[in-house]
């Protein structure tokens, strides 16, 4: 496995300057997403700055709970069956050390939106003291999102009735929590590529975990992959398949593919929060 080399230049909004209403910034927003469909979102110094500080918070949390024994009753209780929401271990691959039989697995925790602001949602235990955290990174993400398409809906002139996603009419909107255990060597390939459903998605990384394509000049994908670079104080912002599809394709639904961190072995985290107002 080899570890992509090229740094993917990506668009760096200002997410103030949108809340703002700012001319320049709504520009250089509908720019990005009619080209690559992906941008960092500026979030230091902004009125949601704080989720900078509780995500690392949530993630240790996680880790917490992800590192628990796999048949443990806080486990069992978080698997929503048939569902993508709740927690899943996908098992990935095996290999033996010192003659015993190892495991590995993508871990994944979602928190479905609506049952969880609708009080309905029941958090594993190791999660439960990071109740307000959640909310509030939830409700900020949640409104940064908002922000985000409504100025660039109304700059390509498409109108989504069900943008404001209304938590009591069902969706698939979630706020997913991601592990992986140190196992793989850097930029190995842990989800294939892929674009997302849904409107549009937000992750947190602190360390490059995704890569796009390269793109010749004529906007045409490649073969080759680039990384998507860490934006200190800002989140990466994706175009998913139902937005493409509303904007009659103006805009981009990114295709992308997440991989193992660079440098040595290391545990790979990061949080996604997906907009889905539509339920499939
Ligand atoms: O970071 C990850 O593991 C996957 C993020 C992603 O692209 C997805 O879940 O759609
Ligand atoms: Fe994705």
């Amino acid at each position: 496995m080899t570890v992509e080399d090229e740094i993917a230049s990506l668009a760096i909004i200002d997410y103030e300057a949108l809340a703002n209403k700012d001319g320049k910034e709504i520009q250089k927003l509908v720019q990005a997403c009619k080209s690559v469909g992906m941008f960092h979102l500026n979030l230091g110094n902004s009125r949601i700055k704080d989720v900078y500080e509780d995500i690392p918070s949530l993630i240790q949390a996680g880790n917490d709970f992800f590192n628990l024994p796999g048949d443990c009753e806080e486990k069992k209780q978080s698997i929503h069956k048939g569902m993508e929401r709740g927690y899943h271990a996908a098992k990935t691959f095996e290999y033996y050390e010192k003659a015993i039989l190892i495991t590995q697995s993508n871990r994944a925790m979602q928190i479905a939106r609506d049952a969880y602001v609708q009080g309905e949602w029941t958090l594993p235990a190791s999660l439960v003291s990071h109740e307000k955290r959640i909310t509030r990174t939830l409700l900020s993400l949640h409104g940064a999102i908002q922000t985000i398409l409504t100025e660039l809906c109304a700059a390509v002139n498409v109108d989504i009735p069900e943008l404001s996603d209304d938590p009591s009419v069902a969706s698939d909107t979630a706020l997913k929590l991601v592990y992986k255990p140190p196992v793989q060597e850097a930029g190995a390939v842990v989800q294939p590529w892929h674009t997302d459903f849904g409107l549009m998605t937000l992750m947190w990384y602190n360390e490059v975990s995704a890569q796009i394509p390269i793109y010749d000049t004529d906007g045409r994908k490649t073969e080759r992959w680039q990384a998507v670079p860490v934006v200190e104080g800002a989140v990466l912002v994706n175009i998913a398949d139902e937005l493409e599809a509303k904007s009659s394709g103006q805009l981009r639904s990114t295709l992308h593919r997440a991989v193992t961190p660079p440098g040595p072995k290391k545990l790979r985290n990061g949080m996604v929060y997906f907009l889905r107002p539509y339920k499939i």
